[in-house]
């Protein structure tokens, strides 16, 4: 991951030995504080092993110990293109993009009460007004996309769809020293409208700085990106202007076709996947095959497994989570990237979260959900649009007006 996300921003952990016991009693205790979509998940008790990492929501790394009053912004971006691939056969996934197609999915099932207006494709725009938008959205419904911790402390977030509705005047209320530190602002909705307003630009210029360059540079330098660059369902206007931030999850991600194969139940015998390197390495040699970009599909199961690292990394990638830690800086000479306020400077760092690669496993799971969710887009809100249209367009036959001679 540091190969594509750069060096800074990855914190590999340390592997620790710790009691069984003690892991049981763990495993215990979170289990009330799991959302109810994740209480099938369980530590793993039996191998008495468990990773070491910085406590990120304080920004406590290997490298420094921040003291100072620190804001942590979380965002679950998720995947965010379209793919242009003549592979990808269904034609609303050249048009809907993954995230608010599962939108419509999630809410039947009852994972969360409401379609968000938030979508990736906005976020990775590199257009102001839409990253805007998007973050406002994340704001309104932040389902598990945005989290906000002050001094190490959730301040905003939801754990699932039974979480009370976002109350941005308490988030203002803890975000006015960081934004208004000399105060000037009383409250009530403007003092509310007013920081909200600041957070999301701060966050728009720091997602939109390029202070620290990792080797996601360099896969920026390939071929610029294809596809439709607004996603249909958001309700933000067409806009032009594209970035390539998310070109690193794009050029892994693999086709629909490469994705049935890999289903095989013939890969999962566990004498396959080490010959053939499923589970890794993930070294230099894999990222430079990365890099060539000559093979095509050419349908086979060869070519299939030659996917199957790449899969796992994009996957990863598609459900990573970006952390942006922001300070109030006061006037010193310190050597760090800077963001501004209309009050404040900001010094700023970003770590990426949760980069534990996704299993093998995964991808027959993987593969009906997407299928699933391409579906219930499909029957329910694509025909529903389809129905809206031609309906329309009836009405407007029924209003011709026929001119006669006379
Ligand atoms: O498939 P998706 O897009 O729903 O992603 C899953 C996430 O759902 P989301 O869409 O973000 O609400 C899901 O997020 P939640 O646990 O629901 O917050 C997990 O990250 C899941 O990964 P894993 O199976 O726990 O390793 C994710 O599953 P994988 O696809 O990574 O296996
Ligand atoms: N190093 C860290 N520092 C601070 N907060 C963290 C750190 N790692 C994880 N978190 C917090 O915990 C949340 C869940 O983390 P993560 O998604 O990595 O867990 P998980 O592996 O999916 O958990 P499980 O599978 O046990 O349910 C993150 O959204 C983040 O808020």
């Amino acid at each position: 991951m540091k190969e594509f996300l750069g060096e800074n921003y990855v914190h590999c952990g340390e592997v620790v030995q710790l009691p069984l016991d003690f892991v049981k009693q763990l495993c215990l205790k979170i289990q009330s504080e799991r959302p109810e979509s994740r209480c099938d998940k369980d530590l793993d008790t039996l191998s008495g092993y468990a990773l070491c990492l910085p406590n990120l929501a304080r920004l406590q790394t290997y490298r420094f110990v921040e003291h100072r009053p620190i804001l942590c912004v979380e965002i679950k971006p998720k995947c965010g293109f379209i793919p242009f691939s003549g592979d990808v056969t269904h034609e609303v996934k050249h048009k809907v993009c993954r995230y608010c197609m599962h939108q419509h999915l999630k809410v039947a099932t009852g994972k969360w009460k409401q379609i968000s207006k938030y979508c990736p494709l906005d976020l990775y725009s590199g257009n102001k007004q839409r990253m805007h938008f998007a973050l406002k959205s994340l704001l309104q419904e932040a389902q598990n996309n945005l989290k906000i911790f002050k001094n190490g402390e959730l301040i905003y977030g939801c754990k699932d769809a039974r979480s009370p509705v976002a109350d941005w005047s308490e988030l203002a209320h803890h975000l006015k020293p960081f934004f208004f530190p000399s105060n000037g602002l009383a409250g009530g909705p403007h003092c509310t409208g007013a920081v909200i307003r600041e957070l999301v630009r701060v966050i728009t210029r720091v997602l939109l700085s390029d202070s620290e360059k990792g080797r996601a540079g360099a896969l920026r330098l390939g071929p610029g990106p294809q596809g439709p660059r607004v996603c249909e369902a958001s309700p933000f206007g067409r806009s032009l202007r594209h970035q390539g931030r998310c070109v690193i999850v794009r050029s892994l991600a693999v086709s629909e076709t490469v994705s049935g194969q890999l289903c095989h139940p013939v890969f999962c015998a566990f004498s396959f996947r080490k010959t053939l390197q499923i589970d890794g390495p993930y070294d230099e040699a894999f990222y430079q095959k990365l890099l060539d970009l000559s093979t095509e599909d050419d349908g086979t199961v060869a070519f299939a497994l030659t996917k199957v690292k790449p899969h796992s990394v994009s996957s990863t990638c598609h459900n990573c989570l970006p952390i942006f830690h922001l300070f109030v800086l006061h006037p010193s000479s310190e050597q760090r990237p800077v963001v501004t306020s209309s009050r404040s400077r900001f010094a700023f760092s970003v770590s990426v979260l949760d980069l534990d690669l996704k299993p093998y496993e995964s991808i027959p799971h993987q593969y009906k959900l997407d299928g699933k969710i391409v579906n219930f887009y499909s029957k329910t809100v694509h025909a529903k649009d389809a129905a809206v249209v031609s309906a329309r367009f009836k009405e407007s036959e029924d209003c011709t007006l026929v001119l006669h001679k006379v």
